[in-house]
């Protein structure tokens, strides 16, 4: 009987002291991850300014030279020798099949993976050279499944206290999440004695929003949001789609002159869509807009396209002339896409329309 007992009790130390060691071994593991670089360099911060749509360096914001990225130094690059350098207040696609590495170069620009070799320069500073809170303070990314976390809408939208309630409101109402009259609404019970001139302002919405809202949501807009609206962990009462409109209403809010947005592929519906769709085109007027596009139809009114192949930057022009590239690769993936003509269409119809408006400049 006391024999039986000791080997139970030894099994059971042994198995305690096994577990022991696994932790041990754990901790001995994380002591050892490479660690991120520093949050902020006190001796060199970039100016509160930066960066900037009137910089010197408006015609090269961002400069990426000869750019290689590996996922780890034993293992082959996914970015080989990518240069380029973009324009402020540019919008411009990063296109190309899956794995070419378009994430990966959105990535690189937020520093969540360093180049093997070459450089990032925004607005005149090698990013390299910065902390990561300066840089991913200053540079807005909105991705295809944007975090909320729990609270009110408005700290979602301000987690700072930043901003006033007015200029919450208003950035929701741009980009499409609540209606003119929810708008109208929202500031008068904030404000009662501004009423009157609200009224005024209410109706010189209507008119702006009556001229733009062909999309069917604007009258479907049934559920009230507020800036008192609670937000589930995850922003999980709320779609993707929702989830990324309030994630551009913060972009809008902090008015970065960069903006990288991976756009959504999946689980969005029609109507937010095509929210998404008129922000993008409305609202990111000053900034320096990079989107991570899935489909040709987002990005074929933008300035540029960038199209990357098995890591390679393959082509680099306006979307008219890569789509009329006989033989290019942008080409065969709108001859593809079934949709060509509307396509080369929507290229030739912004290429007018750039030259009206610069004619009347
Ligand atoms: N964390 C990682 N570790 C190792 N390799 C990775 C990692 N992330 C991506 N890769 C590799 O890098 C290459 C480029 O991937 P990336 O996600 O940048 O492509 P993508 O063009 O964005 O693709 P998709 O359109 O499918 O999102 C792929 O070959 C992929 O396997």
């Amino acid at each position: 009987m006391s024999f039986t007992g000791g080997v139970y009790w030894a099994c059971r130390f042994w198995t305690e002291l096994e577990l022991d060691f696994n932790s041990v071994e754990r901790v001995v593991e994380y002591l050892d991850l490479p660690q991120e670089p520093p949050a902020i360099i006190e001796s060199n911060r970039p100016p509160a300014y930066w960066p900037s749509s009137t910089s010197p360096n408006k015609d090269s914001l961002l400069v990426v030279e000869d750019l290689v990225i590996k996922y780890a130094p034993d293992l082959p690059p996914v970015l080989h020798g990518i240069s380029f350098a973009l324009k402020a207040k540019e919008r411009v696609g990063l296109l190309g099949r899956t794995g070419s590495g378009k994430s990966t170069l959105a990535m690189s620009l937020l520093r969540f993976v360093d180049p093997a070799s070459g450089r990032i320069i925004i607005d005149g500073i090698d990013i390299s050279t910065i902390g990561l809170h300066d840089l991913r303070s200053r540079i807005t990314f909105i991705p295809q499944d944007a975090t909320l976390f729990s609270g009110t809408l408005r700290d979602n939208l301000d987690p700072f206290g930043e901003h006033t309630d007015a200029e919450c409101l208003d950035v929701l109402h741009r980009v499409q999440m609540m209606s003119d009259s929810q708008l109208a609404s929202q500031r008068t019970s904030r404000d009662g004695s501004r009423a009157a001139s609200l009224h005024e302002n209410e109706n010189e919405r209507e008119a702006t929003i009556a001229s733009m809202s062909t999309s069917p949501t604007e009258t479907e807009g049934k559920t009230v949001i507020t800036l008192e609206t609670q937000v589930s962990p995850g922003g999980t009462n709320f779609s993707q789609g929702q989830r990324q409109l309030i994630a551009m209403a913060r972009a809008l809010l902090r008015r970065s002159a960069i903006i990288i947005l991976d756009e959504a592929t999946s689980s969005i519906d029609f109507a937010t869509d095509a929210k998404i769709q008129a922000t993008i085109r409305e609202e990111f007027g000053s900034s320096l807009l990079l989107t991570v596009a899935h489909r040709l139809r987002t990005v074929i009114d933008y300035d540029r396209l960038i199209v990357l192949d098995k890591g390679e930057l393959v082509e680099f022009d306006t979307p008219l002339n890569l789509i009329q590239k006989e033989g290019g690769i942008f080409r065969n993936m709108c001859l593809k896409s079934g949709t060509f003509a509307d396509l080369e269409a929507a290229a030739k119809a912004k290429v007018e329309r750039d030259r009206q408006e610069s004619s009347r400049a």
